[in-house]
């Protein structure tokens, strides 16, 4: 039951399957050097959150989704289009929105750095969009461009730093009010900055005299609302509960958030009861919160500073300090009300009844009560007020919480001991940047606030993993000044300083937790840091219409959440690091500085692999195609553009080569025997992955052609998978009756060479032939050896050249744009073909999440009733699951043993052929 028979595996890979087949335990030597990358010292390292590409590179910067740069200012086109290209000089990172918020610790930072589609200009891509029907004509008027949204702290004391900070980035020329939109360029008097927090206050001269600027003041209430709303509308992992040292991601509703109740925990606690957009009050607060804890914690245990007195209570004992119900009551629960022994009575209150002195208590401990105590009563006031107004939500937010686990153990605690579990804390990833985000969200005319979750794609920041998400020193600028850091970082072979949450504490049921078991003794010295990743703002990314349910749709296959799972796909990607970085090192010449930047990236994605597994939902919920994707934005950061270029090309040639024999084969068939030979051909050539070892493997030991013909002839049937009969049954009909053929199919298409000149484009012609409109949808960025879009049409126009089938129909869907006079009969054309078109897919990752796809992609969609995904990413690691409104057919060779056993329960190199018709649902 596979795709090549045992015989052609025995020849080309017995000893490859062994090696994959040792691999399933997911235990790997490789696993534990990922311990050795990192720094401590690398704190003092000059880093930032999100290591911007240099100014002035202007191509494939990093993210997935095309985030590109324009060099020349100007609005394009007709000044009165209704929502123009605004091109902005040089635009480079330098360019953005700022807005603060200055606590009495802490200065918060968001801003934004714009950047434009250059593809917007190609001649093809306005062909399709004419033909797709795509006009801008439905967007709003004041555009917003592509970009990120950045999230930066400084400890407040440190403002000085923080100015530097701004000014090294010239953020302060970037407000939004300052933009001359005429001319494009910013002006550089008068430039407003939205500010909120006391410290917009104190601080407005020295902004003034130090930079220039203004500090427009917004309300603090106004902002922490706005942020919130922001956040809870428009990220999808941004809410979670973590109960017990469980962190769980809850999917909010946009349309089913209000009312509910925020409460922000800052130096004092803000209770806001929260009815929708700018609709808020503030029901209550209490003075003991974060400023309590900080305050009676330094005079207690002398401790310098809030994460110093985190981390103390990491290893503190409470019981030495509290009063427990089993003190009160010899050490037996009171059962009858609901207490266990071990719930504390009163806290503190053991240490009135002792003759000791303060010195004679541990400093950890005193630290772990005053958190309990402070915790517990906010969790406790705080689902109080949520009763009075009948409120089931409870999100807090604020830099108290700064992401430890045990302060939110201990407030979901109190929410759900007092709610008896009809209310639910939660906690949101961004809790420490709502103020700084609602000063930026009033900034008027920036569009940013009806933006969708499918229009934010959050990326792995580069700089956090590695400073803790603080800024130290000038930010990092360029490339070099980011390959020197990395070197400087991993010279020092110190552990990475990322932030990691407190061990999960364990709990002795009603009564409340036991002491925290603390992991290795220390909190990270970046406790304060935040979880997030930059905000990359793609406003023209959509959710695939035809999804049968998007609310549903979850794109990966693979939970990372099992462990092992994990070890395992962390172990073969470090595995496969080595020749990734050969393939891209030589893509760039070889030269000394290519070398130099494939270490950074193998420094870098190692560093990223480690923090993750000491954290896997550090970035939000993930995924194995996240982290697919995150090896191919690594790659970007350090400008590799296209590891896999020569391969690609040598392959493409390799396979064209043969295209017209395999052609005129395929012609001589019966209808019937040819639609098997296509899929056949398809399951065949998905061979040519890049990206998997056990076919690495296999490339040494034959030529493309050789792998590939061997590959079809070996085919067998049944595949593991096999829905070959209905789809043959709805292609070609059964019992003489000819089904209606499909209007319109998109395939999405994965690997270059044989993979798409053997196998998709004949399956593509065929179903031309057939009188379906065929859309090839491929990626917009390079991942791996897949094809883009952009390389799609010239490999089409040469396939053209031997056949005049692909010949009308790429010049119908405008890809061949000079069109050929002469059809290779020597006749000329006369009827129109049914169209063959490409269009980018939004994505550069070896796998689709269907929630964000291209506008191109959302329009080919609208009159497609056929979605054929190929490849093992797109087909089985994403999408297998998923259903559609059009019949959906799932091509894939399952490269890897341990997804064959899993998924299908096979191996390697089975195939999988699943037709599944339009869901009804
Ligand atoms: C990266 C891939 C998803 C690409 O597969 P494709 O979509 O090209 O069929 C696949 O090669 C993969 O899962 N590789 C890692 C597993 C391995 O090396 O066995
Ligand atoms: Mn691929």
């Amino acid at each position: 039951m596979a795709g090549p028979t045992e015989d052609y595996q025995d020849i080309l890979v017995s000893n490859d399957i062994k090696h994959q087949e040792e691999d399933t335990t997911g235990k790997n030597k490789s696993l534990e050097k990922l311990a050795g990358v990192g720094g401590e010292e690398s704190q003092s390292a000059a880093a930032e959150r999100d290591m911007a590409p240099p100014a002035g590179s202007s191509i494939h910067r990093s993210g997935s989704r095309p985030q590109l740069d324009l060099s020349k200012a100007e609005i394009q086109g007709n000044f009165e289009e209704r929502d123009p290209t605004i091109l902005l000089p040089n635009q480079s990172d330098d360019i953005s929105h700022l807005a603060l918020d200055i606590g009495g610790s802490l200065i918060k930072l968001v801003y934004f750095s714009r950047h434009e589609d250059q593809w917007n200009d190609d001649k093809r891509k306005k062909t399709v969009k004419q033909r797709l029907g795509i006009s801008n004509g439905n967007r709003r008027s004041y555009p917003v461009l592509g970009g990120r949204l950045h999230f930066v702290k400084f400890e407040t004391h440190k403002i000085n730093e923080c100015l530097d900070f701004i000014y090294s980035k010239q953020l302060h020329h970037g407000g939004m009010d300052s933009l001359n939109w005429g001319s494009g360029s910013p002006s550089r008097d008068n430039a407003v900055i939205k500010a909120t927090g006391g410290g917009a206050y104190k601080f407005t001269d020295l902004f003034r005299e130090r930079l220039g600027v203004s500090l427009d003041k917004e309300d603090e209430m106004d902002c922490l609302v706005a942020g919130a709303n922001f956040l809870l509308k428009a990220i999808r992992h941004e809410a979670f509960t973590h109960m017990e040292g469980q962190k769980e991601f809850v999917q909010i509703d946009p349309n089913d958030l209000f009312p509910y109740l925020l409460v922000n925990i800052g130096s004092g606690v803000s209770m806001i009861k929260v009815d929708g957009d700018g609709k808020f009050e503030r029901v209550s607060g209490t003075n003991v919160g974060g400023g309590t804890y900080w305050g009676l914690g330094r005079l207690l245990t002398k401790c310098k500073s809030f994460d110093e007195l985190l981390e103390l209570s990491q290893r503190g004992d409470n019981r030495t300090i509290d009063m427990l119900v089993g003190d009160i009551y010899g050490g037996m629960d009171y059962s009858k009300i609901g207490l266990s022994a071990s719930t504390i009575a009163s806290s503190f209150g053991k240490t009135i009844s002792e003759n000791k002195e303060l010195k004679d208590y541990r400093p950890e401990d005193i630290s772990l009560s005053l958190l309990r105590m402070i915790s517990y009563n906010i969790g406790q006031i705080s689902y109080l007020n949520a009763l009075r107004f009948g409120l089931k939500r409870i999100f807090f937010g604020g830099f108290f919480i700064r992401g430890h686990a045990y302060t939110m153990d201990t407030i979901s605690f109190a929410v759900q001991f007092w709610s008896k579990g009809e209310a639910q804390a939660m906690f949101l990833r961004h809790e420490g940047f709502l103020g700084a985000l609602g000063a930026f969200m009033s900034y008027e005319k920036h569009g940013l606030d009806d933006l969708m979750v499918h229009q934010l794609v959050e990326r792995f920041p580069m700089g956090a993993p590695y400073s803790g998400g603080k800024i130290h020193g000038p930010p990092l600028a360029d490339l070099n000044a980011k390959i020197s850091w990395m070197e400087k970082f991993v010279r020092k072979g110190n552990e990475i300083t990322a932030p990691v949450p407190m061990a999960k504490p364990g709990t002795t049921g009603l009564g409340g937790f036991e002491v925290p078991s603390s992991k290795g003794g220390i909190l990270r010295s970046d406790a304060s840091a935040l979880n997030v990743g930059v905000l990359h703002l793609v406003p023209n990314l959509e959710v695939f219409p035809l999804l049968a349910d998007p609310k549903m749709y979850e794109p990966n296959t693979v939970d990372l959440s099992d462990h092992g799972e994990l070890e395992y796909w962390f172990t073969v990607l470090l595995e496969h690091l080595p020749d990734l970085v050969d393939k891209a090192v030589a893509s760039e010449g070889g030269t000394d500085d290519a070398k130099r930047r494939g270490d950074a990236f193998a420094r870098a994605f190692s560093a990223h692999l480690a923090r993750l597994m000491e954290e896997p939902a550090a970035y939000g919920k993930l995924g194995l195609a996240n982290l697919l994707e995150l090896r191919e934005e690594c790659l970007r950061e350090f400008q590799f553009v296209d590891a896999y270029r020569s391969i690609k090309q040598r392959e493409n040639e390799a396979s064209l080569a043969v295209l017209p024999d395999l052609l005129m084969e395929l012609d001589n068939m019966s209808e019937e025997t040819r639609l098997l030979t296509l899929i056949e051909g398809v399951l065949a050539a998905n061979i040519f992955d890049w990206g998997s070892r056990a076919c690495v493997d296999l490339y040494h030991k034959g030529t493309i052609i050789e792998i590939y013909r061997m590959s079809r002839n070996k085919m067998q049937r049944p595949w593991r998978v096999d829905d070959f009969d209905a789809f043959k049954e709805r292609m070609l009909g059964s019992g003489g009756k000819k089904p209606r053929p499909h209007k319109r199919a998109l395939l999405f298409v994965d690997n270059s060479g044989a993979d798409i000149v053997l196998g998709m484009l004949p399956l593509a012609r065929e179903l031309l032939r057939r009188g379906t409109e065929v859309v090839l949808v491929a990626n917009s960025l390079p991942a791996l050896n897949d094809i883009t879009a952009m390389e799609l049409p010239d490999i089409v126009a040469e396939a053209a050249k031997h056949c005049n089938i692909l010949r009308g129909a790429a010049e119908a869907g405008g890809l061949i744009v000079d069109a050929m006079t002469n059809s290779l009969d020597g006749s000329k054309e006369s009827s129109p073909s049914v169209p063959l078109m490409v269009v980018e897919n939004g994505c550069g990752s070896p796998c689709i999440d269907l929630r964000q796809v291209s506008s191109e992609l959302a329009a080919a969609a609208k009159d497609a009733d056929l979605i054929i995904l190929e490849g093992m990413g797109r087909a089985l690691h994403t999408n297998f699951n998923a259903r559609f409104k059009g019949d959906a057919l799932k091509l894939a060779m399952v490269k890897n043993q341990r997804l064959a056993e899993k998924l299908i329960k096979g191996k390697i190199y089975d195939c999988v052929c699943r037709y599944e018709p339009a869901s009804t649902s």
